[in-house]
């Protein structure tokens, strides 16, 4: 075994629900000897349960089929715990035989403290074509946390956080020519791009390219550019490939959905073919040229495919790292040869941390969703980052950064990380909303929201949907309420084993779940086929995750639409920014929601005036933003620690 394999086989890799196909059959199905089982937080390796594996199984020795555990070892409980979440009455509403394809789960709350988080526990029969909600939902059973950092759900979800080692590896990715290329069309809007205003703030940019071509790249990089279906660039590629490709430092700026990741990642791709560098499998410290950061671990392995599918057949080597998988396998996989490395921050430290990965030959740091990296759930990892005595200064490396969202003082954080000449790319309103996706506002009291996205969904049939919610475990309590009701749904959150999540991902992208139902960790980056419509089941409590959630439909100039369900009690002040939002976009603003921003919280102030494009580089002073609700830092909308209705 490698020195930094893990020592122990980790309960991390079985997954805590079950998935049930329409057959019949549970890919994803265990049974434990015992019924119930548990896990402790403080030790999962230990405490948990061990298990056999009794088929299935991939390659990479990855659960495929049925588990048999042969009991809980010592440290399980059952899920009847004490714990704030279990004296609600969640639970007897799961009676497990609802049969039906249900990509998540449910587990009954308790909460013993940490060392004792979690139990689990199952109605009804656990096999064959039954439904079983056999994980998921943990009630009310996370630490809480006041502040700061460790409470922020996707920090934790970027990284390992405090949980134990795993050793989940995900399954082999095809790589054949069809799979790597696949990609979806461009919608009818795709030419309305050129008519957005596009602003580029600082000194001497270079001029903007109209094509490809202009973007002067090598034969094999414009072939795999052709392939993925693009023909000519969108906005913000025409004005970042030729900034990137100067050398200057860029803080850019562009809507959902308009291409940011091929706008960085093809002029980085063409300096380094330039360059010559190749990848050396030769050496037990791997030092990437470029290094790509972003807030969740789905987004940061979508970018990598992108990087994959861009350097197909050339000797640029991409290599991805996050949490919840294997460290071994992506150590095994960084020492094979890195040249781009994405990964999610905690991960990326920890490979730098383990003398796996230096920085001395590094020439590009990216941050993607820049903005997210530089809030308070991130920020201190950004700055380790860019702190290691190793990191070329910034005045020695090209720092880049992407997000559709930039509020004020983030900008003025992220100058710290740049040159001072930074040119700022803003393409459309800074923080604005994509007007390609049709955004609709429905009046709701709490108590009507489930019966009212049931009928919703209804109307929808097999349409791909994202429910967001705002807890992990109002997203299992709502998966499984859909499922219930027979709505193939599955669910994404922070809770959920690594495995579940690109299951549910991967059941979602295939349509053989057309509902996903997920909190903010989907919230940003995610490129999914065909996403028809966004449901805010309950809407975020800043309006840039807002714009970023809604995003996930109505991209590429495809049409997408989004519905909110606004409680007036709970959602009061978000208002004033919603109805900037919404005009910005040139959409109607219902008129109860522009008294609710008159009359609501903060309505003092508001200017329904403010339109049109804003010059929002902060070092000009000043933008549009309502600092209200932007400025409220994402670390603290805790994913967990929200009491549900
Ligand atoms: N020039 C182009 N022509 C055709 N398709 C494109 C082009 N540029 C990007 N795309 C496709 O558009 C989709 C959205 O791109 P991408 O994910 O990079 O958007 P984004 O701006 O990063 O969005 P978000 O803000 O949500 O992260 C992807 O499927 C991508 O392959």
């Amino acid at each position: 075994m490698d020195e930094w394999d893990e020592g122990e086989t980790s309960t991390s890799t079985i997954a805590l629900t079950s998935h049930t196909s329409s057959e019949g059959t549970q890919r994803d199905s265990w049974n434990t000897g015992v019924g119930d089982f548990g896990r402790g937080r403080g030790g999962r390796g230990r405490q948990g349960f061990k298990s056999s594996f009794s088929s299935g199984g991939d390659e990479n020795g990855n659960d495929g089929g049925d588990w048999n555990s042969t009991g809980g070892d010592r440290g399980g409980f059952r899920g009847r715990g004490r714990g704030r979440g279990s004296g609600r009455t969640d639970r007897s509403e799961f009676n497990g035989d609802g049969a039906g394809e249900c990509g998540n789960g449910f587990r009954g709350g308790s909460r013993g403290g940490r060392g004792s988080r979690g139990g689990g526990f199952r109605q009804g029969n656990d096999q064959g074509a039954k439904g079983v909600f056999g994980g998921g939902y943990r009630g009310k059973d996370e630490e809480v946390f006041s502040h700061g950092r460790d409470n922020d759900p996707e920090r934790k979800d970027a990284d390992d956080g405090d949980r134990p080692k795993v050793t989940y590896v995900p399954p082999t990715l095809p790589d054949d020519e069809d799979s790597i290329f696949s990609h979806y069309e461009s919608g009818i809007n795709f030419d309305k791009y050129d008519d957005i205003m596009v602003d580029v703030s600082g000194t001497n940019p270079p001029q903007a390219i109209m094509t490809f071509d202009e973007a002067a790249l090598c034969e094999s990089l414009r072939k795999n550019v052709n392939k993925s279906g693009y023909v000519k660039p969108t906005p913000v590629q025409k004005h970042g490939i030729p900034i990137i490709s100067a050398g200057r430092d860029l803080m850019a700026c562009a809507q959902t959905g308009s291409g940011k990741t091929a706008a960085f990642l093809l002029p980085i791709l063409q300096q380094l073919m330039a360059d010559g560098v190749a990848a050396s499998s030769f050496s037990e410290l791997q030092e990437p040229e470029a290094i790509i950061v972003a807030p969740t671990r789905e987004l940061i392995n979508q970018i990598y495919l992108e990087a994959r599918k861009f350097a197909y057949g050339t000797c640029v080597r991409p290599v991805v790292v996050y949490g919840g998988v294997s460290t071994g396998h992506q150590i095994r996989d960084i020492l094979r040869g890195c040249n781009v490395l994405c990964g999610t921050p905690g991960r990326l430290l920890d490979m730098i941390g383990r003398g796996k990965v230096g920085l001395s030959k590094l020439q590009y740091l990216v941050l993607d969703e820049a903005d997210r990296m530089l809030d308070m759930g991130f920020e201190p990892d950004m700055r380790r980052l860019v702190g290691f005595p190793e990191m070329p200064s910034k005045e020695n490396r090209q720092t880049l950064m992407f997000s559709a969202t930039y509020p004020e003082d983030i900008q003025r954080m992220a100058a710290d990380f740049l040159k001072t000449d930074y040119l700022f790319l803003a393409v459309g309103v800074v923080g604005g909303a994509c007007s390609d996706v049709e955004q609709t506002f429905i009046q709701v009291t709490k108590f009507s929201k489930r019966e009212q996205l049931l009928d919703f969904l209804r109307t929808t049939g097999t349409e791909r949907t994202m429910v967001f919610v705002e807890t992990k475990r109002q997203a299992d309590f709502i998966a499984t309420y859909l499922c219930q009701e027979k709505v193939l749904t599955t669910s994404i959150h922070g809770d959920r084993e690594q495995r579940e999540r690109e299951q549910a991902l991967a059941d979602f992208r295939s349509g053989k779940c057309p509902v996903l139902v997920a909190t903010s960790v989907a919230a940003r980056g995610l490129d999914i086929q065909d996403v028809q419509h966004v449901v805010n089941f309950d809407l975020p409590n800043n309006i840039d995750d807002y714009v970023h959630r809604i995003g996930r439909t109505g991209r590429c100039g495809n049409i997408g639409k989004a519905v909110s369900f606004y409680d007036p009690e709970a959602d009061g002040q978000l208002a004033r920014s919603l109805v900037t939002i919404l005009s910005k976009a040139q959409q109607e603003v219902p008129s109860w929601l522009e008294e609710s921003a008159f009359s609501g919280p903060g309505a003092t102030g508001f200017n329904p005036s403010r339109k049109g494009f804003a010059s929002t580089d902060s070092r000009k002073g000043g933008s549009f933003q309502d600092n209200d609700t932007r400025s409220q830092p994402a670390a603290q909308t805790a994913d967990d620690d929200e009491e549900w209705e």
